[in-house]
């Protein structure tokens, strides 16, 4: 049975980091609209909580990719399992992701989105763990760097267990 053995990050520092990051990108966009992009399910927490710090035009849309304990995992060939549901082209699109491991999901991402042709393409996750990384991907704002320890809360799981925790724990 998974358990929290541990809390890694606090609901007080994830509000005051996501908050930061809120008014870096509001900064960032000077007055142009995004379009926020959640990478479902894990981002859903991240980005509710994300874009009601963000005082800009803020539209939303989301996507769903099979990647995490797939026979495709270190492949990089991700599924899109939902799509989204507005054109791209044109507009201010900034991925939010909960956590970057491989970096696999949003390397392919990317590649999709871009070919099309968003005004701009950024990426934003709460959580990176660099050392994990198996692929070059370019990361405009992270929350948090993160040892490799398997963890989960604030909408990430653990076997879709954990993800209505507060705070960010490691699981043993
Ligand atoms: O950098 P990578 O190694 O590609 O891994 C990161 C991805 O894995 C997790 O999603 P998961 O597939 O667990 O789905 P979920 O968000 O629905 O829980 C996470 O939310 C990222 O999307
Ligand atoms: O540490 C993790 N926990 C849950 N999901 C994940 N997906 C990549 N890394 C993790």
């Amino acid at each position: 049975m998974h358990k929290i053995t541990e809390i890694l990050i606090k609901e007080e520092d994830i509000k005051k980091k996501v908050y930061e990051l809120a008014k870096i990108i509001e900064k960032d966009y000077n007055g142009e609209e995004i379009l926020l992009v959640g990478v479902l399910k894990g981002a859903c927490v991240f980005i509710s909580d994300l874009m009601r710090n963000i005082n800009l035009d803020v539209a939303l849309d989301f996507m769903a990719v099979s990647s995490y304990g797939m026979s495709t995992k270190s492949s990089g060939v991700v599924k899109i399992l939902k799509d989204l549901d507005s054109e791209i082209e044109n507009k201010n699109v900034l991925i939010v992701e909960d956590i970057i491991d491989t970096g696999l999901t949003l390397k392919y991402l990317c590649e999709n989105l871009k070919s099309r042709k968003p005004k701009s393409l950024k990426i934003c996750t709460l959580l990176d763990k660099p050392e994990r990384r198996k692929c070059d991907i370019k990361v405009d704002y992270v929350g948090f760097s993160i040892p490799d320890k398997f963890i989960a809360g604030y909408g990430i799981d653990c076997a879709e267990k954990f993800r209505n925790l507060p705070y960010i724990g490691i699981v043993g």
